[in-house]
């Protein structure tokens, strides 16, 4: 499976890439050249960004792989630049003597294909030099695994010692573990599944007729036009973020507080509102809008039993270590998500996260994930001959 997935992907031109050293996050590119999606379209001239933090070894058998979340990016943990680790929005999980320890680890971080982050994507340039803008073609997670695999075999990496992510990141992990289970030794996948839910799907529905339908999205082409979605894209992740906590935590927080300085029974905002407010107009202004709308469509595509004779039959036959772990208050992801990936696996047994703020836990409990980071990269493998080093 995994030797017709590279297919899909042309040979890949790299730039040079140094040997990295010391803490310090890299930034870099790999030009992949064209790259055919799994509709039939190609992708032309596909470039992939990353940082990575501490050392290649000789036989490229210590590589982590983290996969950030919609709107995250590879800058999963800071760097002041003089060697000490800021937090990112995994604070704390890479560097000396963390969870992904770069003593031992060479972890790297990849932009997402479709995102706006440095990877190829809506606000890249086309051939004829404009912004691909709604032109950019429809994207699936597998399609990203497959650059991102592209990408990793051009920096000489083909097996990797673990892949990690939460939520849409969980989603490009398990389609690692489907896709290339051969390459893959262990998986985490926190906050996330195996396959789009009715419920999530309706959930970026809604946040997608949010920026679609407002008039200066341009049918994708605002950039040409010298427009901005900025309603748009507030309201979608307005809708999303309420999505993404919990209602007890809502109701703990702000019950009907007014926002200060403001009173509902005379138009004014209630505090929740407020605060809704504030991280739609935060995210219009360090996000594309429709690169929100190609990454929410590849979610809602996610199916890793697709064509694989459905997710059961795929996970049951990965013979690599899976962890799966659940925020017990997520009503995004849910824990029924979860549960139905570790039972099709069918060895170990469910992590729970536990956390008041729901489906934002594998963000905020930082701490929780890390011991299962740790974990999982330190977990011996079960030793069948498919996973010996550098077997592939
Ligand atoms: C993988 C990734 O997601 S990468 C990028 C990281 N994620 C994001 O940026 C997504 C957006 N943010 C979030 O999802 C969350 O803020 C998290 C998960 C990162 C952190 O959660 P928390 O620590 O609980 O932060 P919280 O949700 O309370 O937000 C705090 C912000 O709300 C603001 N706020 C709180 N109440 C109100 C209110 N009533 N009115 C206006 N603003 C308010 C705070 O001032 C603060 O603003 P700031 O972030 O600009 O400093
Ligand atoms: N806060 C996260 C939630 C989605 O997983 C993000 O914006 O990526």
């Amino acid at each position: 499976m995994a030797s017709s997935h590279s297919a899909h992907v042309a040979p890949a031109a790299t730039r040079p890439v140094q040997a990295p050293s010391g803490f310090n996050a890299q930034a870099r590119a790999v030009a992949l050249g064209d790259v055919v999606l799994e509709s039939g379209r190609t992708l032309p001239d596909v470039v992939m960004t990353y940082e990575c933090w501490g050392e290649l070894n000789d036989d490229a058998s210590n590589v982590v792989l983290v996969e950030h979340a919609l709107t995250g990016d590879s800058h999963v943990v800071g760097d002041t630049g003089d060697g000490q680790p800021t937090p990112g929005w995994w604070p704390g999980i890479i560097g000396p003597g963390a969870a992904l320890d770069t003593d031992q680890y060479f972890v790297l971080a990849i932009n997402v294909l479709g995102g706006c982050r440095g990877s190829t994507g809506p606000i890249s340039l086309a051939p004829d030099g404009e912004p691909w803008g709604g032109r950019f073609p429809q994207v699936t997670v597998r399609d990203q695994v497959r650059a991102e695999a592209a990408c990793l075999e051009a920096l000489g990496v083909r097996r990797l010692h673990a892949v990690i992510g939460g939520s849409f990141g969980g989603m490009r992990t398990a389609e690692w573990v489907a896709g290339f289970p051969d390459r893959v030794e262990r998986a985490l996948v926190v906050a996330s599944s195996g396959c789009a839910t009715a419920d999530q799907i309706a959930w970026g529905h809604t946040q997608v007729v949010a920026i679609t339908s407002d008039p200066e999205f341009r049918d994708g082409d605002y950039l040409r036009h010298g427009t901005f979605p900025t309603n748009g894209l507030a309201l979608a992740r307005q809708i999303a973020h309420a999505s993404y906590r919990s209602a007890s935590e809502f109701e703990a927080r702000f019950g009907a507080e007014p926002q200060p300085g403001e009173d509902p029974l005379e138009g004014g905002r209630f505090s929740v509102e407020g605060y809704l407010d504030h991280h739609g107009a935060k995210l219009a202004r360090r996000f594309d809008p429709l690169a929100y709308v190609r990454l929410t469509q590849a979610m809602a595509t996610h199916d890793i039993g697709r064509g694989r004779g459905g997710l059961d039959a795929v996970l049951e036959a990965y013979e690599g270590e899976l962890l799966v772990a659940a925020v017990d208050s997520d009503r995004l992801f849910p824990v029924s998500a979860s549960t139905r990936m570790v039972r099709a696996y069918g060895r170990g047994r469910l992590r729970m996260i536990h956390s008041p703020y729901g489906h934002d836990g594998f963000l905020i409990e930082a701490d929780q994930v890390a011991s299962l980071v740790q974990e999982l990269v330190q977990r011996p493998l079960r030793g069948t001959p498919r996973l010996v080093r550098g077997v592939a």
